[in-house]
């Protein structure tokens, strides 16, 4: 078998999928993306096309390794999201090819279902109570929420008391018959995360996601030692060799790599076999389309250490399409009590609505992020 073709569709809300043809027939789709760089991911990807077409799809791990390897230059969002997304349509390829989901050619699965969880509140921790309500109502009982608004590197009581107090809301309201992550999504500095994470130690969240950017990833040992709230990240880290320098300094509990952009199954079952050996969880980052959250499945059934899945339905950035808008078979995707069972489908298990895809990179927005910024101007991290 020979790939033939690789065609990008950029499409709303923020997402681009890839498909890659082959002289027999068979199609494999990907997710390549970075979430407000598309166009420039859209790049890497037919960069790497010359390369890719006449190749074998089957010889995943070496065109992996060539990608990876071949272009001297290595790593980061916007390489190894293209490889990512590239990666997850070859493994959609084998997998139709032999007639088995992409978890069966990695051992099968360890569990039956896969927990899951969803974002309530928006860019601004607003109404949070209320999304948990209405999600509780269709059986979700685990959730994240940002932490912060813009929060300057040494702010005031005032804000702390904000964040926390919103907090101290949702166990006042729901107890522990629901469970939250808190996502500092990077807004908090080395200074305040100690002081957030002290202040937020009584209401137990799950877990404090990003408490300091991931180039500041240094102090994750030493606010882990600082609170007993577990401690997760891994969206913004690339490779299993940026992953390997946070699992021997410790101070992580849950690594969050992301499956369309740290070079996707191949590279991301690595991550998660090496954080099991450090008993470090795995909660892949989601916050994107249904060919991501599929590639993610597939390494929850596999990897013992998957603990929580991130997915996108509802999630505040899916203005102009949900996450299962380009999706046939969305019954497959179907959650029951916070669980979603492993699509069984060859390949991924996504059948893409190919027509419905194309309609809609016809007039796809260039999704950008907000800059904030802070009262005195500055720019505050989003
Ligand atoms: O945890 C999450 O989902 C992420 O922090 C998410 O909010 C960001 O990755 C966002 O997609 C960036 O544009
Ligand atoms: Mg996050």
């Amino acid at each position: 078998m020979k790939i033939i073709k690789l065609t990008t569709y950029r499409v709303p809300p923020r997402w681009m999928l890839l498909k890659i043809e082959t002289d027999e027939g068979i199609v494999g789709w990907g997710e390549p993306v970075i979430e407000g760089r598309a166009r420039t991911v859209e790049a890497a990807v037919h960069e790497m096309t010359p390369f890719l077409i006449g190749q074998d799809p089957g010889r995943i791990n070496d065109l992996w390794q060539a990608m990876y390897r071949g272009g001297f230059y290595r790593g980061g969002a916007i390489l190894m999201s293209a490889i990512a997304g590239i990666d997850q349509a070859l493994w959609d390829i084998k997998g139709k090819a032999l007639g088995v989901p992409v978890y069966d050619l990695l051992g099968g699965r360890v569990r039956d279902k896969m927990k899951m969880y969803s974002w309530v509140g928006g860019d601004r921790p607003l109404d949070v109570i209320a999304g948990i309500r209405k999600l509780r109502e269709v059986g979700i009982d685990t959730f994240k929420m940002n932490g912060t608004e813009e929060l300057r590197m040494l702010d005031s009581a005032r804000a702390v008391d904000q964040a926390v107090g919103r907090i101290a809301e949702i166990r006042e309201a729901f107890g522990n018959d629901i469970e939250f992550g808190i996502d500092f999504h990077g807004r908090v500095a080395a200074p305040m995360a100690k002081v957030l994470l002290r202040a937020l130690e009584p209401y137990r969240p799950l877990f404090v996601e990003e408490p300091v950017l991931a180039e500041q990833a240094e102090y994750y040992p030493r606010l882990a030692e600082s609170t007993s709230i577990p401690l997760a990240a891994g969206e913004r880290m690339y490779s299993r060799f940026e992953f390997k320098r946070v699992l021997e300094q410790g101070g992580l509990a849950i690594l969050q790599p992301d499956l369309s952009h740290a070079g996707g199954i191949t590279e991301c079952v690595k991550i998660a076999a090496m954080a099991e050996a450090y008993d470090v969880a795995v909660a892949p980052h989601c916050p994107l389309g249904p060919v991501a959250l599929a590639a993610c499945l597939h390494l929850d059934f596999v990897s013992h250490n998957a603990v929580l899945q991130e997915q996108s339905m509802g999630i505040h950035y899916n203005q102009g399409a949900e996450l299962l808008d380009y999706v046939i078979n969305k019954d497959d995707f179907r959650m029951d009590g916070g669980y979603i069972a492993a699509l069984t489908k060859p390949g991924l298990g996504v059948e893409v609505d190919e027509e419905r895809v194309l309609e809609a990179s016809k007039n796809a927005p260039d999704w950008r992020n907000p800059l904030w910024r802070h009262e005195d101007g500055s720019v505050a991290e989003w």
